[in-house]
């Protein structure tokens, strides 16, 4: 079984007294940033000008550029995107990791597919929440928090894992649950989950379902409520009480239909897709082919989300939720 951590495990004070710098203020930047502060912890941003500069300011941070800010900094957490944070590392943070200081990510890419080697004398840790920053933000002002994984990569100080707990406190995470893992297994579950389930299965899931019904003569508007808008109370159900919350909820008729007929989407041919994704991100296939496409201007990239942004679901989506008032924006 995994060790497994809660508030009592993890003490703040293994943190203050020392300076965090969080490199980046986008999705986790944020949210991380704001809870460590009001946590009690010594926050600064390392950020380059431009709008998430402003805005880190704008919430009350002192702001410095990346180099500036690893050079301050005992703990220097990178936030910035996977695929940018090898050149900023190299040019901006690598020069001043210093000895006994601490390197964090939140997510293992980096050192997992060696593209941020470390030098010896420094802790280089894992904080990596299971949730988007907005929520790790909303979670931690409602009281609770999103579950986190830590990781260890290298323990030179002897206090990494105290490190980790602190940091993971800090953020609410400790409030909820937070296993201990290693980098690996944080980079091929994370990857494999976003890929195969979370982001591309989920989407393709509910772009087949809309199509399906579109394509039989089907109202694109009844499509939708359909398979994208009640997916969320759908899964909402599960993720409050598992399967078994969800079929109390739903009608019997739905149930037999659920046990019976899904097992035909998701078949043998769709368990082999997800072996050979999933062996793409073990081999290391994955990483290279998504290094590669950043350095050629992300060509793949751009063309496939235009082509989702142009999807009929995004259109009727935007013109259906323009009518619900839980969808304003304040
Ligand atoms: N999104 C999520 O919820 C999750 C993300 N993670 C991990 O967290 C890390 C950060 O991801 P995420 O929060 O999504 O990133 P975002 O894209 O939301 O934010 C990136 C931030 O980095 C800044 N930035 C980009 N390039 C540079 C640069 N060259 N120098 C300085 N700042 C720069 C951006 O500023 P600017 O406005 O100037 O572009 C922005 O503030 C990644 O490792 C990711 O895998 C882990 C769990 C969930
Ligand atoms: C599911 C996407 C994610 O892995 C996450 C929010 O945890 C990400 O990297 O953004």
């Amino acid at each position: 079984m995994m060790e497994k951590y809660h508030e009592t495990d993890a003490d703040l004070k293994d943190l203050s007294g020392k300076t965090i710098a969080v490199i980046g203020y986008g999705s986790q930047g944020r949210g991380q940033s704001l809870n460590l502060k009001d946590s009690g912890l010594n926050v600064i941003i390392g950020i380059r000008a431009g709008k998430s500069r402003d805005l880190a300011k704008k919430d009350g941070f002192a702001t410095y550029d990346v180099a500036e800010a690893a050079k301050k900094a005992d703990v220097i957490m990178i936030l910035v995107p996977d695929e940018t944070q090898a050149a900023v590392y190299k040019a901006e943070i690598m020069p001043y990791l210093t000895e006994n200081k601490c390197l964090m990510f939140s997510h293992g890419f980096n050192i997992h597919f060696g593209q941020i080697v470390p030098p010896a004398n420094v802790d280089v840790i894992m904080v990596a929440p299971k949730g988007p920053g907005h929520m790790v933000r909303r979670t931690y002002e409602e009281g609770k928090g999103v579950p986190a994984l830590i990781a260890i990569e290298q323990d030179h100080t002897g206090n990494a894992k105290k490190f980790a707990l602190a940091y993971a406190k800090g953020i609410g995470a400790t409030r909820a649950v937070v296993l201990e893992t290693t980098f690996r297994e944080e980079t091929e579950t994370d990857l494999f989950g976003e890929q195969a389930v979370l982001c591309g299965g989920v989407t393709s899931l509910i772009k087949a379902g809309f199509d399906t019904l579109v394509d039989a003569g089907y109202a694109p508007e009844m499509a939708y409520l359909e398979v994208l808008h009640e997916m969320k109370l759908i899964v909402d159900l599960i993720y409050e009480g598992g399967f078994t919350k969800m079929r109390e909820a739903i009608s019997n008729t739905a149930q037999y239909g659920d046990i019976t007929r899904g097992p035909r989407v998701i078949g043998e041919e769709s368990y082999e897709a997800m072996r050979e994704i999933l062996y793409e991100i073990q081999s290391g296939e994955f990483a290279k082919e998504w290094i590669l496409e950043n350095m050629v201007n992300r060509p793949v990239f751009n063309a496939l989300t235009r082509a989702d942004e142009e999807h009929l679901i995004e259109e009727v989506g935007s013109e259906l939720r323009a009518m619900m008032p839980q969808f304003k924006k304040n």
